[in-house]
């Protein structure tokens, strides 16, 4: 009876405008604040009908109960699941339920409406049907497998629909169900459908999980045997989520302050057959993060207590009379959660931390990681799911947001944090690339296995009226200043083995190889200095100098395949092992597939190859099965099984399908089909707009050269500051910057352009500021590549090279055609660290690029030149 009467008791005081529903009933302190909250919730809804039914039926005269407690038994008599209370109540309205049935009845008869809610006003039934969420099922992929469950469900009489495919499939008539659209290990059911005595959930097969909190574990994505912590743990599904996605190897540690919730998690835990979790009864904010037993987590997952206002069945009535102390609580919350999230950071060895909450507040949310991202200058976000229709709010768009309306959950934020602070390092010397440890690439493999989806149920309540917001450790500790010491060591190790040995082997194997290869080159002072190494985004490690394969594409004569392939041999032999191609460059990729192909066969200690293709679509409809199928083709003619990057290129910004493509190719790259995500010829406007919408985007591959620096304008300063390189291409302008062309009439011939490069590169001359004044240019280069004993092609090479945005600089690389070796040389010298431009050659140059016209007023931004 208690329930019925502090739910009576709150009505009342809601009514008298003494507070929020939300707010009076959690400092009711009641035991099932859920339960409460639900059944108050909805007598408040039907309040009018109820109050009439109560009047038609008599039942004040008959019982003397006071109208706000006749109103939450009668709610529950009729129309909820029944009176939960005994004794002599019980008897009372028992005795008056034909009554009370029948003015119901009477009511609906009137109306001409079937179900209750049909009594409602028609705004109340819109509102109601928003919040009818599907039941989403998520396949424990510890006991079962998708495929076995959905067979299962089938046999049992339900009907399968395939992969969902947008929102509106999520809409289902009862008995049928489909797969998510975003999360492949999810099953997506009518809202009616219960599972709670199913079989397949009483064995641990399937758990009971919005689809919103199935997302912190699946974008932590821990690899199988790494450490985690779940510091919020209790009652566990997101911590049965990560093992799964673990599969039970490595090492759980999971924290909660609520002994009663541990016990039930520890349950949930046993039926899901997870096994690699250590449970503590603790505060996470007393744990040590210095502790040697947390030296190698990598990953937190960080759900804390929250108001829980994205719940939608503990949404109060927001014209409250007391919001001040809604807004007291917020802030207590959120002072609570910045705290666990700042120490979650502290843990030495992490990579990322996902942070996540069932709130729709932006206090608890964007606020928080905002603080946060202030407070930790080494870690930054994640973008996360292109294709994911809500995201966090302005600025905060790399975070996901979910809601009832745009996603059919829940409402929930999420974020994903990752450890930064190398690269910060590595910005301020462009010049000498730092190798940073990787952040977790995805393995196609894991990628196809690992669990979509998150557990929670959406009535295993995540919220939590009493955090303890317990006392900080002190900053620093001794096992802090250790770390810090430690730390140093490291990025001095880092430091000294950031020059990677050519082909990206051990120094052991270069240096084999360096003896090996040295005679490949007869002719050149060739001395086989190591190439740097820039690594992308997304941990990708390609030589700043690459081979382009342009070349080949057809414009440049033709090219003997057997020759071509076998030409590439001397570039990999001289550490050049990034190779950049396209789809639409003739046979590139196929040439490169043969050579792939050669090296793996050959059973000899090859130097692993990086191969960038570009995916380059004709303008038409970018759904995901077109650019799957493209994507197939590329790998297929690579004769690769996944792909190490993707430039994309469009052709007209006017036709917005470009966001369709790219969005689709970010959720290619979270499933681990492409390593990295890039671009090419896209200008600064449409990069923002891509990157601010959450898709992480590696490089730029654009023209830069001497005669072409229109990314000085915007393009290197964005790129700068979100992480993005530029791969130029262009910057020997097809050849014409070299010694040949010194002292030489100008060409204009097609015989003397007899490239389409040298035509190209010719007309850019042409705009930038002329023949005679490209001379001069020559002159000043010529005379900085007498002194530094190289060529005019690594004088203007290492130019680019030294541009702060600027990764690496793709040179045409002659395959089967004479001259490759003095090319490979000029390669080696223009990357080497012992070219170093002077104050005098550059003066010199610059003296004379001041000259030229600006190409930026005169074309654009990068890429315009190819755009109407
Ligand atoms: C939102 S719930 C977590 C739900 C859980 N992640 C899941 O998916 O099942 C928040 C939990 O944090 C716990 N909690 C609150 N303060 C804590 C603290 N200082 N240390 C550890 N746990 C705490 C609460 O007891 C509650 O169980």
């Amino acid at each position: 009876m208690a329930l019925y009467l502090k739910a009576a008791e709150i009505l009342e005081k809601a009514e008298m405008k003494q507070g929020a529903v939300k707010t009076l009933v959690y400092d009711s302190k009641f035991a099932n604040i859920k339960q409460l909250f639900a059944l108050v919730c909805e007598t408040q809804k039907f309040s009018s009908i109820l109050e009439e039914i109560i009047e038609s039926a008599k039942l004040l005269k008959h019982t003397k109960i006071r109208i706000h407690l006749a109103k939450v038994l009668v709610y529950d008599l009729l129309m909820g699941q029944g009176l939960k209370c005994g004794g002599s109540w019980k008897t009372l309205m028992m005795k008056h339920r034909s009554r009370l049935q029948a003015a119901l009845a009477r009511m609906k008869v009137k109306q001409k409406v079937s179900s209750n809610e049909g009594l409602l006003p028609a705004s109340a039934q819109q509102h109601l049907a928003g919040n009818k969420l599907p039941r989403y099922v998520r396949v424990n992929t510890l006991k079962t497998t998708v495929e076995d469950t959905v067979d299962y469900l089938k046999r049992e009489g339900f009907s399968y629909l395939g992969q969902a495919s947008r929102l509106d499939d999520l809409t289902l008539k009862e008995k049928h169900f489909v797969m998510d659209q975003h999360l492949p290990e999810l099953l997506v059911f009518s809202p009616k459908t219960d599972f709670h005595d199913h079989f397949l959930y009483k064995a641990g097969h399937i758990i009971l999980q919005d689809k919103a909190s199935c997302l912190p574990a699946y974008l932590l994505n821990p690899p199988p045997g790494c450490h985690v912590i779940d510091a919020c743990a209790a009652p566990g599904n997101k911590s049965s989520h990560l093992a799964a996605i673990m599969k039970n190897k490595g090492k759980l540690f999971a924290y909660d302050l609520d002994a009663k919730r541990l016990a039930t998690m520890s349950t949930l835990l046993l039926r899901a057959g997870v096994t690699c979790q250590q449970l503590a009864n603790q505060d996470f904010l007393k744990v040590d993060p210095y502790s040697p037993q947390f030296k190698d987590v990598e990953y937190i997952l960080l759900d804390p207590s929250c108001s829980g206002s994205g719940m939608v069945c503990l949404r109060g009535d927001v014209s409250s009379a007391d919001q001040e102390k809604d807004q007291a609580r917020l802030a207590s919350l959120a002072s609570f959660q910045l705290r666990c999230l700042n120490h979650g950071l502290k843990f030495p060895g992490l990579k990322r931390l996902v942070y996540s909450t069932c709130s729709i507040h932006s206090q608890e949310n964007e606020e928080v990681v905002t603080a946060c991202l202030q407070q930790n200058p080494g870690f930054r976000l994640v973008p996360l799911m292109a294709q994911w229709p809500e995201r966090g709010l302005e600025p905060l768009t790399k975070c996901l947001r979910a809601s009832t309306a745009k996603t059919r959950t829940h409402g929930f934020f999420v974020a994903l944090l990752e450890k930064y602070s190398e690269a910060v390092e590595k910005k301020q010397e462009p010049a000498v690339q730092i190798s940073e440890p990787e952040a977790t690439p995805l393995s196609p493999s894991t990628c196809q296995k690992r669990p979509a989806a998150s557990e929670e149920e959406s009535d295993a309540s995540e919220t939590e009226d009493k955090p303890n917001p317990a006392a900080e450790q002190a900053d620093c500790t001794p096992g802090k200043k250790k770390r810090k010491k430690k730390k140093k060591k490291k990025k001095k190790k880092a430091a000294t083995v950031d020059l990677v040995v050519p082909g990206g082997g051990s120094e052991t194997s270069c240096r084999k190889r360096k003896a090996a290869s040295s005679s490949s080159f007869p002719g050149t002072n060739l001395s086989m200095s190591p190439v740097p190494k820039v690594r992308l985004a997304g941990g990708l490690e390609i030589c700043r100098l690459l081979n382009g394969m342009w070349q080949v594409s057809g414009s440049h004569g033709a090219v003997d395949h057997a020759k071509a392939v076998e030409a590439m041999q001397a570039y990999v032999d001289a550490g050049l092992t990034t190779f950049d191609m396209a789809d639409i460059y003739g046979p590139a990729e196929e040439i490169f597939g043969q050579f792939n192909s050669q090296c793996k066969s050959s059973g000899k200690d090859i130097p692993a190859l990086q191969s960038l293709t570009k995916y380059v679509p004709r303008p038409g409809p970018m759904d995901r099965k077109v650019v799957v199928k493209a994507l197939q083709c590329s790998m297929n003619r690579m004769q690769v099984d996944r792909l190490d990057c993707v430039q994309f290129h469009w052709w007209d910004y006017r036709d917005k399908r470009y966001l369709d493509a790219l969005g689709h190719l970010s959720d290619l790259q979270q499933e681990g089909l492409i390593r990295e995500l890039a671009l090419t010829n896209f200008d600064t406007q449409r990069l923002e707009e891509i990157t601010n919408r959450g898709i992480r985007i590696s490089s730029n591959q654009v023209q830069y050269s001497l005669i072409d620096q229109r990314p000085v304008a915007k393009m290197e300063q964005f790129c700068l500051a979100n992480n993005i390189q530029l791969l130029t291409y262009g910057t020997l302008a097809g050849g014409l910057l070299s010694e040949r062309y010194l002292g030489k009439a100008e060409p204009n011939s097609r015989a003397e352009l007899y490239t389409a490069s040298l035509s190209k590169y010719k007309n850019m001359i042409d705009s930038w500021g002329g023949w005679s004044l490209f001379q001069d240019l020559l002159v000043a280069l010529e005379t900085a590549a007498r002194r530094h004993d190289c060529s005019v092609a690594s004088v203007a090479t290492r130019y680019v090279l030294d541009r702060p945005a600027v990764g690496g600089v793709i040179v045409g690389c002659r395959l089967g055609v004479a001259g490759a070796g003095q090319h490979i040389s000029d390669s080696l010298r223009s990357c080497s660290p012992d070219l170093k431009l002077t104050g005098e050659d550059l003066a010199a140059i610059e003296a004379v690029t001041q000259r030229s016209r600006d190409l930026t007023a005169l074309i654009g931004d990068c890429g315009d030149e190819y755009r109407s």
